[in-house]
């Protein structure tokens, strides 16, 4: 198993171009079996979650074609990429390729609108908590799904004549459940409404996708999101937005090694309540015309308070990175963790650079120390990966990441954004 090896101490100077979200690819990939024209999706990040989706929607029968490089462009611009689901050769999702990752899991709402039926594996619980789909299982059923839950498997079928709109108001706000009614509902009878749905900026990428494919959507980027279903969807060429949870991260680096760097191509307003806990912590933050420069220099790290909220409010997805920040901080801070009910497995590792960490319920309480020390650590989900690799940066002397596969689900060429700042860091593999 590949491991990171880097020798921390170094400031980050330069320029780091952001890659297309993960979070937002996949959905979009996925909203491509809901037509049987081609849909291009550019700035698509080079990741192991993409492949692994190209995997199931292959089985599903989608024709998928990676562009060249066009001239100029250098390599670290996005894949082109088009998705063309002409027809549904399967409506099985196996469980040997659900099981991997949990966004598969989404093909669900497509399958069963366009096809009338689906058979999906439970993706399971993983590392950061139990994730059950019962959020999703209320939506279809309220479209008028029937569902049995069979071997591990979801199956699902329409009504006759299709899905059917309907109110559905969840009890709780998800990402994923919002990503799959409302891409189920684009090709429903009537119109559907989704009350209290997940306003994240990469719903707001798949609503305009779906826009752009032909979907009659209103209140896009809101609450409330309702759909008029139509007969068909077309194929359209979208790009995906660029990475917040990866422009999260390496601000966060950034911060707590010092330094002075331009994140290429972000977009602050998609992170601006972790930017703005950010400033708090002493860092100085300018949008420019290019991307968000973020800059440390002479000062310490102020310790800030953190609670995990749905979008707008700080993403679960930055709470590792910024605990990591914290352990540097000048005094002591708190992180309440409100979304996922195990998301701390990171806290025994970083105690191992000698942070001083104490969990409680849903609450870290951080002492700030004024240097770690480099370590033996090993990665257990994705964003306790990268939060001990800026861990590393910081610290004196020697880090080893084991188990960084992790890392490849959502990270585009993490070691090489980082050294060419200016960091020690190097991928030993074996
Ligand atoms: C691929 C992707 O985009 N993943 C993101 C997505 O995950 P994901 O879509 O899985 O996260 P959700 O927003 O669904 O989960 C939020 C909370 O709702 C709970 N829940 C969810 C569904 C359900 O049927 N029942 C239920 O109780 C979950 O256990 C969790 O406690 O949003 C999370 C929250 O921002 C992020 O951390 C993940 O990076
Ligand atoms: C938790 C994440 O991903 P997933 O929902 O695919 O597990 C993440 O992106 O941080």
């Amino acid at each position: 198993m590949d491991r990171i090896r880097l020798i921390g101490g170094n400031e980050l100077n330069g320029e780091i171009a952001i890659s297309g979200a993960k979070n937002a690819a996949l959905p979009l990939m996925i909203a491509s079996l809901l037509t049987d024209e081609p849909l291009v999706l550019q700035n698509v990040p080079r990741l192991a979650d993409v492949k692994q989706l190209e995997r199931i929607l292959e089985n599903h029968g989608v024709d998928i074609a990676v562009h060249g490089r066009r001239r100029g462009e250098d390599d670290m611009v996005g894949q082109r990429m088009t998705f063309h689901a002409a027809d549904i050769v399967d409506t099985t999702a196996p469980y040997e390729l659900v099981s991997k990752m949990r966004a598969s899991f989404w093909v669900i709402g497509p399958l069963l609108s366009r096809c009338h039926e689906a058979r999906v594996s439970l993706p399971g619980g993983c590392a950061i908590g139990t994730r059950p789909v019962d959020l999703f299982l209320f939506g279809l059923k309220a479209l008028g799904a029937e569902i049995d839950i069979d071997e591990g498997y979801v199956v699902a079928r329409a009504p006759k004549g299709g899905l059917v709109g309907a109110t559905i108001a969840f009890p709780k706000v998800s990402v994923g459940a919002t990503h799959t009614i409302l891409m189920a509902a684009t090709l429903a009878k009537g119109t559907t409404v989704i009350e209290n749905a997940a306003q994240e900026p990469e719903i707001t990428n798949v609503a305009e996708c779906l826009v752009a494919m032909g979907a009659k959507i209103t209140g896009i980027g809101t609450r409330t999101l309702t759909i008029e279903g139509v007969e068909r969807l077309h194929g359209a060429t979208v790009d995906v937005i660029p990475d917040r949870i990866e422009t999260g991260t390496f601000a966060m680096a950034t911060a707590m090694t010092g330094g002075n760097v331009l994140l290429k191509g972000a977009r602050p307003e998609h992170l601006q309540s972790a930017l703005d806990i950010l400033a708090q912590t002493g860092t100085r933050l300018t949008v420019e015309p290019g991307g968000l420069r973020v800059q440390r220099s002479g000062n310490g790290i102020a310790a800030v308070d953190v609670e995990t909220d749905p979008f707008p409010g700080f993403p679960t997805d930055l709470q590792a990175q910024f605990m990591a920040l914290m352990t540097m901080s000048e005094g002591t801070s708190q992180i309440r963790e409100t979304i996922f009910e195990n998301r701390y497995m990171h806290v025994a590792e970083l105690v191992r650079f000698g942070a001083d960490i104490a969990v409680d319920g849903q609450v870290a309480t951080i002492h700030g120390k004024p240097q770690l020390k480099g370590a033996q650590v090993m990665a257990t989900d994705l964003r306790a990966s990268v939060s001990l690799v800026i861990a590393g940066l910081a610290a004196s002397g020697e880090t080893i990441v084991n188990r960084i596969y992790h890392l490849d689900r959502g990270f585009e060429g993490l070691e090489d954004k980082l050294s060419r700042c200016g960091a020690e860091i190097e991928r030993v593999a074996g």
